[in-house]
């Protein structure tokens, strides 16, 4: 067992973590399927082929159909959401509660009344605990950061390949700017791509405003922006990976959101386009990361940094030997809005790209008041860089990074485009690990 889930030692316990969220994704779905009358009496008036019309392993719904919640748990279910179902045949918490421990009813009831059960006899078997902390046995393989890629998203560029426009005089430097970037994408392909983007109101509106999402889901449809969705390929996520990441990011105390189920807009349709071409599939796994840079506060430079020197921690601790680029999106200077809507500053946008390169703690520094003033409101999209760029390893000096390519151009629509690939190379074959 890995060293950060010895939660799992806890006896008679089962914590609900990514994987027991993965393996109980549909039954839990299941659950919260009956918050209305009307399904409730579907499922009242016959169980089992209520249960049919769902995708449920046949254990799950055994588990169901005997009242077996210790089954139930053990296949996935959470009692938050078994607690919809029980409710439906009209059990109470502590009915439910009291079946999984061998008593009756009055008995367990009875135990309550008497304050409960003790927590001696109920602890870890310490042993066993300190036996798995003697010998934290490093991970035979692990995955690796190979380099990382920003670029602007400007739905323009998405368009105009849609549209077979990229020979048109006005877009064809935009494509020859990333005419190396395709040659150095198929002689590098990845496994994954960690891909920081922001929505556009596309799959986020008002009613949720995460600060960071991590896409933990196994598919990524293509979101329909008011004009259809663009027609890319679907993106294939990476579950295991994500699920890993999301444990070692919270547990390093960046608390996430993390999306099952989540439609991408342009923002990530567009380098995916830009750096891969068109293509009938895109060639690696994708695991989305959606930072709000919509509607303020937005997440700091500094606080973007400092995730992506736990991201690369969180990548290098994955048992698996897997190749991943990490992609910071957005930027460069643009304004979509106001009176100063077109502002473009290649002075600035150009300062950010060597300050990137060179001394990226410093850049992270920067205040959210010099990008709007400097770089326009949109502009604010390039701390996202600053994750892809915390991930590499120069960051805290066990590795270095080679500039592979560097481009500018101005315009993309309101926009001015920036892109770099930087080369990802570690010194030592030891992963980063917790400081
Ligand atoms: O320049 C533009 O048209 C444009 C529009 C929407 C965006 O999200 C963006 O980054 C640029």
């Amino acid at each position: 067992m890995s060293l950060d889930k010895t939660y799992k030692l806890v006896p008679g316990t089962t914590v609900f973590d990514a994987e027991q969220s993965a393996k109980g994704y549909h039954l839990n779905q299941f659950c919260m399927s009956l918050m209305t009358a009307e399904n409730r009496a579907a499922y009242l008036a016959d169980e089992r082929a209520y249960l049919d019309s769902w995708p449920l392993r046949e254990e799950q719904k055994q588990a169901l159909l005997d009242r077996d919640l210790n089954a139930a748990v053990r296949e996935g279910g959470n009692i938050y959401f078994l607690a919809k179902w029980g409710a439906t045949l009209g059990f109470s918490f502590q009915q439910m509660a009291g079946s999984m421990t061998g008593m009756t009813e009055e008995e367990y009831r009875a135990m309550m009344v008497g304050g409960g059960r003790s927590v001696d006899g109920n602890r870890i078997d310490h042993a066993v605990l300190e036996a798995a902390h003697a010998d934290p046995t490093p991970p035979a393989e692990h995955a690796v950061i190979t380099g990382a890629v920003f670029t602007s998203h400007v739905p323009a560029i998405g368009a105009a390949m849609d549209h077979e426009k990229t020979e048109e005089p006005y877009w064809r430097p935009v494509f020859e700017g990333y005419a190396f970037s395709r040659e150095w994408e198929r002689e590098n392909v990845p496994d994954v791509v960690f891909l920081v983007y922001n929505d556009h109101a596309s799959a986020f509106d008002l009613s949720l405003i995460p600060t960071f999402v991590l896409g933990t889901g196994a598919a990524f449809p293509t979101a329909d922006e008011g004009y259809g969705p663009r027609p890319v390929p679907g993106v294939e996520g990476d579950p295991d990976l994500a699920a890993h990441i999301a444990h070692s990011l919270v547990r390093d105390d960046f608390d996430l959101t993390l999306a099952n189920e989540l439609t991408v807009d342009h923002g990530l349709t567009v380098p995916l386009s830009l750096m891969f071409g068109d293509v009938e599939k895109w060639p690696c796994r994708v695991i989305p990361f959606h930072v709000n840079v919509v509607q303020y506060p937005v997440p700091s430079g500094a606080r973007c940094f400092e995730l992506g020197r736990a991201l690369r921690r969180a990548i290098e601790s994955y048992d698996r030997p897997l190749k991943v680029q990490v992609w910071g999106t957005g930027g460069m200077s643009h304004q979509l809005q106001g009176p100063r809507a077109g502002l473009i500053n290649r002075e600035w946008d150009n300062a950010f790209l060597d300050r990137l390169v060179e001394d990226p703690a410093d850049l992270a520094r920067v205040p959210h008041l010099e990008y709007v003033e400097e770089a326009g409101s949109e502009g604010i999209e390039l701390v996202m860089w600053l994750i892809a760029r915390g991930a590499m390893s120069d960051v805290d000096g066990s590795g270095e990074v080679e500039v592979k390519h560097r481009f500018y151009h101005v315009p993309a629509s309101n926009t001015a485009v920036g892109h770099l690939i930087l080369e990802n190379h570690p010194r030592a074959e030891e992963p980063a690990v917790k400081e």
